[in-house]
C-alpha cells in the first residue's frame, strides 16, 4: 500500500488557515478587508458568532452571526464550536463550519480572534499561521478605539484592560509567528502581506 508523504498530506490539506488577533482596535479588520479585496478568491472569512449588539454597517452571516446567550450556549454544548471565549461582556466563537465552509473552497480561512482563542486553537489540530497585530502604544489605541465611535465608555475601558493583556502576552516567544506593529497602515499592509505571500501563491498557482 503507499502513503502520502507529510508534504502531500498538508497539500491534500489545502492551504494553511491563518490566526489573526491582537488588542481590539489594534487595526485587523482595517488590514482583513484590504488584504480580502486585493487578493479576492484567495482569502474566506471564518464568521464567528457574538452575542454583542451589531454595528452600523455590519451584516449578519457576514460580518458575524449575531445570536443569543442561550443559541450561542446551546451551540456550544453540543460541541460545534472550535474555541469561544467572553469578551468584553460579550460571548464570541468560532464554530466547526465556518471554518469548513472556507476550507471546502481551497481558500485561505483567516480568523479573527481574541488571545483567548489563539490559546485555546493552539490545543487543536488547525495548524495555522499566528499573527499579531499591535497598536504602536496604548494611548494610539484609546484614541482609535475613541475615534471609531463604536464603544460605550464601559465596553471602552473593558476593551483597554483586554488590551494590556494582549500586549504582554503577544511579546511571549511561540506564541505569534509575527507580530505586526499597526503604526503607518502602509507598512503594516506590505508585512502582513510578505508573511502571507507563500500561502496566497500556492491558492493562486492551484487556480491555474
Ligand atoms: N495604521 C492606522 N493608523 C490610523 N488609524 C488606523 C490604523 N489602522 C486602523 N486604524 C483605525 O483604527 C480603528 C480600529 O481599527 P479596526 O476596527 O480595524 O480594529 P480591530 O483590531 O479590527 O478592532 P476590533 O477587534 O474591535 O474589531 C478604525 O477606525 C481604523 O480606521
Ligand atoms: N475568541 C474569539 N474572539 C473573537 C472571535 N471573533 C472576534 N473575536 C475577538 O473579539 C474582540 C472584539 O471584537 P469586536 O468585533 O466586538 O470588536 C476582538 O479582539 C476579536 O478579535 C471569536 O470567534 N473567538
Amino acid at each position: 500500500m503507499c502513503f502520502p508523504s507529510l508534504a502531500e498530506t498538508r497539500e491534500m490539506s489545502g492551504p494553511r488557515p491563518v490566526v489573526l488577533s491582537g488588542p481590539s482596535g489594534a487595526g485587523k479588520s482595517t488590514l482583513l478587508k484590504r488584504l480580502m479585496k486585493e487578493y479576492e478568491g484567495v482569502f474566506g472569512f471564518s464568521v464567528s458568532h457574538t452575542t454583542r449588539n451589531p454595528r452600523p454597517g455590519e451584516e449578519d452571516g457576514k460580518d458575524y452571526h449575531f445570536v443569543t446567550r442561550e443559541k450561542m450556549q446551546e451551540g456550544i454544548d453540543k460541541g460545534e464550536f472550535i474555541e469561544n471565549a467572553e469578551f468584553s461582556g460579550n460571548m464570541y466563537g468560532t464554530s466547526k463550519s465556518s471554518i469548513e465552509d472556507v476550507q471546502a473552497q481551497n481558500l485561505i480561512c483567516i480568523l479573527d480572534v481574541d488571545i483567548q482563542g489563539v490559546k485555546n486553537i493552539k490545543k487543536t489540530d488547525l495548524n495555522p499561521i499566528y499573527i499579531s497585530i499591535q497598536p504602536p502604544s496604548m494611548e494610539i489605541l484609546e484614541k482609535r478605539l475613541r475615534d471609531r465611535q463604536t464603544e460605550s465608555e464601559d465596553s471602552l475601558q473593558k476593551r483597554l484592560e483586554a488590551a494590556r493583556i494582549d500586549m504582554e502576552l503577544s511579546k511571549e516567544p511561540g506564541v505569534f509567528d509575527i507580530v505586526i506593529v499597526n503604526d503607518d497602515l502602509e507598512e503594516a499592509y506590505e508585512k502582513l502581506k510578505s508573511v502571507l505571500i507563500e500561502e496566497i501563491e500556492k491558492v493562486q498557482d492551484a487556480k491555474k
